[in-house]
């Protein structure tokens, strides 16, 4: 007997070790690393997946408890797989089987019992077989892997459906093979009967009966049975691709279900439910595109790629090519390498940049052989989809953030588009970064990972520029240039203080105005972002452009309705909210508001009959309205595309000529040190939609602080020198790339006792790191470095009558900083029992709100 590692599903810091249990022997060839068992755990049965197998060494002092059922027959997760979750674990200090299940569909998280049956890759395998051989496989008979085959599809066949302990007890020496079959689609495994809605399955027309048999049948058959004939006749010739749906062999040949049924009554054929994956873009035809000739930049960085590639060895390249470049091209083209030397690739891109027009390019180069994983999908479908990548039918995984663990084997790049993007953190734990976990698994296959960006992140550029982080310093490739030969679009930045000041009330500036009234009557089109994120929480002066900020951390003060106040969410200074500007006097100091609606009602003000299509998360709930707008956008059924960030990225329309920014600064005033770098990659890739064709592109971006940094290197499409600016901030204030950053949140229901607990983690966190001789608080010359910021009370300082505070920790270099802070939440052990305290690790946060 052997000794399974098993880590269970009970997501507490007690549990979050491995615990051991005795493989029974009839499980012994079944069980994997990486199998999902169900194991004795108290007083009750929880799911747990196997992570290591050890011989048993006779030695246990107690009696370890067995295995009690194994859950799949092919292990969700692969030994690659298992060690990326430990490696995630303490790298974002999370519980093991929370790492262990965020790689795993949600379809397989349930309870329910799997089934095995009968997959679509049988033809093949049938060909040789009798069906009505009665020999059954006997047990202990000497017999060859051909004829066990034969027999467990013989098998699963007269049962429809055999529950996979009842296959596995049956056959208990050839797991190796029947995980073959799995594998090789021969046979499917599904949830169990009674969640039906999980599985989808077709009416379909299979031989009932040998080729040779059903060729004499057709010879010897009456003439007066015409339609028959015609259907076996059409059966035949398509035996490589039975069985077959119903539906087609019924419009193919015009019969009717009568006849087919006839058929059947003669035994020649069956007629059965084959489950389908469900393909969620079924319907849709791509157009095939073949690759285009690169240009001279573009071949230099796919050569670049593409050695490594071809070398077989880990590498990490950051591509920043200006938007239209034709980063996408360039991906296509690698990816047809990778495939060719057989290896996968998976491609993520931001949720919200999870198009249609992105799907297109890549179905279109590659047709069935990519997957979309999209969160939008039903769990089940995102089940098929998972399923399609781990049998090896498709050759590349195209989706957001967690397709990075797209379960293939032989893994040869990884593509992430618009490597800048936030949502590439998972804000629940684990709280991983993509790009990260991407780096850590192309390690593991000798992988090539890309990071394209027009405006990458300046810890990718930082790190790229300096080569200075070992376990992360991409190599630089740049495409300064559009692949089209058109320039970038001409960026005019206006001031809405003039407008104000002029008389104007209205949210768009004369210029844009004019702008718009110019496209209508060309009937180009027009693309409105409006930046809602951080609206309602700053405070600033229409006058002016004063905004307030704390005198501390250089971060924009949040408005609070409630106490009227402003307060820093770094170090909670706090100041009463001004009546009047403290700058110019003026009375126009408010807190922001407006919202795409608003601009939507203005603009149908303004210019009657406009068409105008919003785009924002009120009108995109719905699964599919995304792709809807965007298609109706490209159609030229409307003049403008109106809308949040989602209007920003990615999309590649011919006729707009015209992009406008209602408000450039509502994101700089976040309390957010990345205020900056955000507002900044923003306009860039908004400007960037503008004139990608052949019409030349304007772009109006309106602003308050029109001087500010961010936006004046916007308009230049200026990212080194944007770059160079913001670094200098960053160091001084000592933010990433400079540092690291751990937020350390608080919550309890009593706010005197969550005060006390956290100012206790931050005492034990400052003592500890002062007793292994780290430094007390972040030098800038400093090769180690760590220090504690706060606590403070949370920027939403209560989220379901919980009250929240937290700290912030800044580190540098050889201190085991993320240890040290989950030790020090483990040591407050008997606080979190006894008094319900929560504490929370988010490592690298990308929001601090
Ligand atoms: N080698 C090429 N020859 C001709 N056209 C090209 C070539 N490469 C790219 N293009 C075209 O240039 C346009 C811009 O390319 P693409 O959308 O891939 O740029 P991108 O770098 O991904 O831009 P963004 O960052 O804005 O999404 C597309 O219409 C694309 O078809
Ligand atoms: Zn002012
Ligand atoms: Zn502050």
């Amino acid at each position: 007997m052997e000794i399974a590692k098993v880590i269970v599903d009970v997501p507490v810091k007690e549990t979050d070790r491995p615990f051991d249990y005795l493989v029974p022997e009839s499980m012994r060839e079944w069980i994997e690393i990486g199998s999902r068992v169900g194991v004795p755990f108290g007083h009750r049965t929880v799911q747990g997946f196997v992570i290591d197998l050890v011989p048993r060494t006779g030695e246990e002092t107690f009696k370890l408890k067995q295995i009690q059922e194994l859950l799949d027959i092919v292990p969700p997760l692969s030994k690659d797989l298992v060690e990326l979750a430990e490696w995630m674990s303490g790298r974002y200090a999370s519980n093991r089987i929370l790492s262990l299940q965020v790689m795993v569909p949600t379809a397989l998280k349930g309870k329910a019992e799997r089934y095995i049956s009968l997959g679509d890759a049988l033809d093949g395998q049938m060909a040789g077989a009798q069906p009505d051989d009665e020999v059954l496989f006997v047990w202990g008979e000497e017999s060859t892997t051909e004829k066990v085959q034969q027999d467990i599809i013989r098998f699963v066949k007269s049962r429809g459906q055999v529950p996979l302990q009842q296959l596995s007890r049956k056959y208990p020496n050839h797991a190796a093979l029947i995980k073959k079959l799995l594998l090789g689609g021969v046979l499917l495994e599904s949830q169990a009967i009674k969640d039906k809605l999980n599985k989808k399955t077709m009416k379909s027309v299979d031989l009932a009966v040998d080729i040779a048999a059903a060729q004499e049948a057709l010879a010897s058959f009456p003439a007066k049975a015409q339609r028959q004939k015609e259907i076996l006749t059409f059966l035949l010739e398509m035996k490589e691709l039975l069985p077959m749906p119903m539906k087609e062999v019924l419009s193919t040949l015009q019969v009717s279900a009568a006849t087919i049924k006839g058929l059947e009554e003669k035994g020649l054929i069956v007629t059965e439910d084959v489950e389908v994956f469900r393909d969620p873009y079924q319907g849709r035809t791509f157009k095939a595109t073949e690759p285009l000739v690169l240009t001279d930049e573009q071949k230099l960085v796919y050569d670049n790629i593409n050695g490594r590639l071809q070398e077989q060895r880990h590498g990490v390249f950051l591509l920043h090519g200006v938007t239209g470049s034709g980063k996408t091209e360039v991906y296509l083209q690698t990816i047809q390498q990778c495939i060719e030397q057989d290896r996968q690739a998976i491609v993520l891109v931001p949720e919200i940049a999870l198009t249609p027009q992105m799907v297109e390019r890549f179905k279109g180069r590659f047709g069935d052989q990519v997957a979309v994983m999209h969160s939008r999908l039903s769990g089940g479908e995102r089940y098929d989809e998972w399923r399609k990548i781990r049998e090896g039918q498709v050759k590349v995984a195209i989706g957001a953030r967690s397709a990075v663990f797209a379960p293939f084997s032989r893994l040869g790049l990884i593509i992430m588009d618009e490597e800048h993007e936030t949502s590439y953190k998972q804000e629940e734990t684990p709280k991983y970064h993509a790009r990260d976990v991407a780096v850590k698994r192309a390690q593991q296959h000798q992988a090539v990972v890309v990071l394209g960006s027009a405006t990458p992140s300046l810890e990718s550029y930082y790190a790229a520029r300096s080569q200075s982080n070992d376990d992360f310093a991409p190599l630089l490739l740049e495409m300064p240039t559009r692949a089209l030969g058109n320039k970038l679009p001409e960026v005019r930045i206006v001031d809405m203080r003039e407008e104000l000041k002029d008389g104007n009330r209205s949210m768009f500036s004369r210029a844009l105005h004019k702008g718009l009234e110019e496209r209508l009557e060309r009937g180009e089109q027009t693309v409105l972002l409006l930046n809602r994120r951080g609206y309602s929480t700053f405070v600033m002066c229409r006058s002016c452009g004063y905004v307030a900020g704390c005198p501390e951390c250089d971060i924009s003060l949040t408005y609070h309705q409630r106490s009227n106040n402003l307060r820093c969410h770094y170090c909670g200074y706090a100041e009463a909210a001004p009546e009047v500007c403290p700058d110019c006097g003026s009375e126009h100091i408010r807190y922001f508001g407006t919202g795409t609606q608003r601009v939507e009602e203005e603009l149908a003000k303004l210019f009657p009959g406009i068409r105008v299509i919003r785009m924002d998360v009120d009108t995109t709930t719905e699964k599919g309205a995304h792709e809807k707008l965007l298609k109706q956008f490209r159609e030229k059924k409307a003049d403008v595309l109106l809308g949040t960030q989602m209007v920003a990225k990615g999309l590649d329309f011919p006729d707009v000529t015209l992009v406008g920014v209602i408000t450039a600064d509502s994101a700089l005033n976040l309390p957010d040190f990345r205020a900056a770098e955000k507002t900044f990659q923003l306009l860039t890739q908004v400007a960037g939609r503008a004139g990608r064709h052949q019409l030349p592109g304007e772009v109006f971006v309106q602003s308050y602080t029109p001087e500010h940094y961010s936006i004046g290197h916007a308009s230049q499409h200026d990212y080194v020198s944007f770059v160079r600016e913001e670094l200098l901030h960053r160091r001084n204030l000592q933010y990433p790339p400079y540092c690291r950053l751990i937020l350390v949140t608080f919550s309890h229901e009593q706010l005197p006792v969550l005060i006390r607990l956290a100012e206790n983690y931050t005492r034990i966190l400052k003592e500890k790191a002062n007793a292994a001789g780290w430094l007390g608080s972040l030098d800038r010359f400093s090769n180690d470095a760590f220090d504690v910021l706060g606590p403070v009370a949370s920027p939403i300082p209560r989220i379901k009558n919980r009250y929240r505070f937290q700290c912030m920790i800044k580190w540098r270099g050889d201190v085991d900083a993320i240890g040290l802070a989950l030790a020090t939440a483990r040591r407050m052990d008997d606080d979190v029992q006894a008094q319900k305290l929560l504490i929370s690790l988010d490592v690298d946060p990308q929001m601090l709100m």
